[in-house]
């Protein structure tokens, strides 16, 4: 019987931006597959993803909708044309575009926070009892995300902390891939969340995808038997 303690690191795989690249995702053992609804050089439309979604069912998958100081109408428009589970607001929504957002839908509602130094973590005290779950990522310069960049994780423990104190869920974002994240592992992020690094000639990668959660379940079970 399987222990009721046993930890599992989530993980998400984003940026799907071609059928490809979903099919590719979908047969992996993620928890979480994110589409870039926002302008990026992985934008995606709602048609797009919606096509996508109906040719090839995503099994026990959450679809994640990423979306950088977007409208709310926009933002509704896309989740009544896919089937997503999450809106991961990933620019500088407020707390009030946040609350709006909740009360006209019934999706989860994550905020990503950009890790700058030990104090960014306050930043997501306005959010909390609000948000269902959070993303800390690397801005550079003016992109928001997908940059391959990564904050210093020593500070995921101010992080981890937030999270348990308020029973929300957290993904660690920015620059992990094959190698990084043996140095990663080792924090036991609650969840992780690739882009860049899990691409091959700017398409996803199924070798680095099962790479990378061979190296999550490996971890998973020296942790879980510790
Ligand atoms: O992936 C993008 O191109 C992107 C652009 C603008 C905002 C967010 C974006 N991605 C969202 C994600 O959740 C990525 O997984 C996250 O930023 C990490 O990306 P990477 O450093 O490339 O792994």
């Amino acid at each position: 019987m399987e222990s009721l303690n046993v930890f599992k690191t989530k993980v998400k795989f984003c940026g799907n931006k071609s059928l490809e690249d979903y099919e590719a995702s979908v047969k992996t053992d993620a928890d979480y597959l994110g589409f870039v609804f926002a302008r990026s050089k992985r934008q995606v439309t709602p048609d797009q993803v919606a096509q996508w979604v109906a040719l090839v069912h995503p099994r026990n998958k959450r679809l994640v909708g990423i979306f950088v100081n977007q409208s709310k109408e926009f933002i509704l428009h896309a989740i009544r044309t896919v089937p997503l589970d999450v809106v991961q607001c990933h620019g500088d929504e407020d707390l009030t575009f946040i609350k709006d957002l909740k009360a006209e839908s019934d999706v989860d509602i994550w905020k990503v926070i950009h890790h700058e130094d030990e104090s960014t973590v306050d930043k997501l005290k306005p959010f909390l009892g609000t948000i269902d779950g959070f993303v800390v990522d690397k801005k550079v310069g003016n992109q928001y995300g997908g940059t391959g960049t990564s904050f210093n994780w020593g500070h995921i423990p101010l992080y981890d902390k937030v999270s348990c104190e308020n029973d929300i869920p957290y993904l660690i974002a920015g620059g992990i891939n094959v190698e990084t994240l043996q140095e990663l592992l080792p924090f036991s992020p609650q969840g992780i969340d690739l882009s860049s690094g899990i691409e091959e000639n700017f398409a996803k990668s199924e070798e680095k995808m099962n790479l990378i959660e061979r190296m999550v379940r490996e971890h998973d079970k020296r942790t879980n038997t510790r």
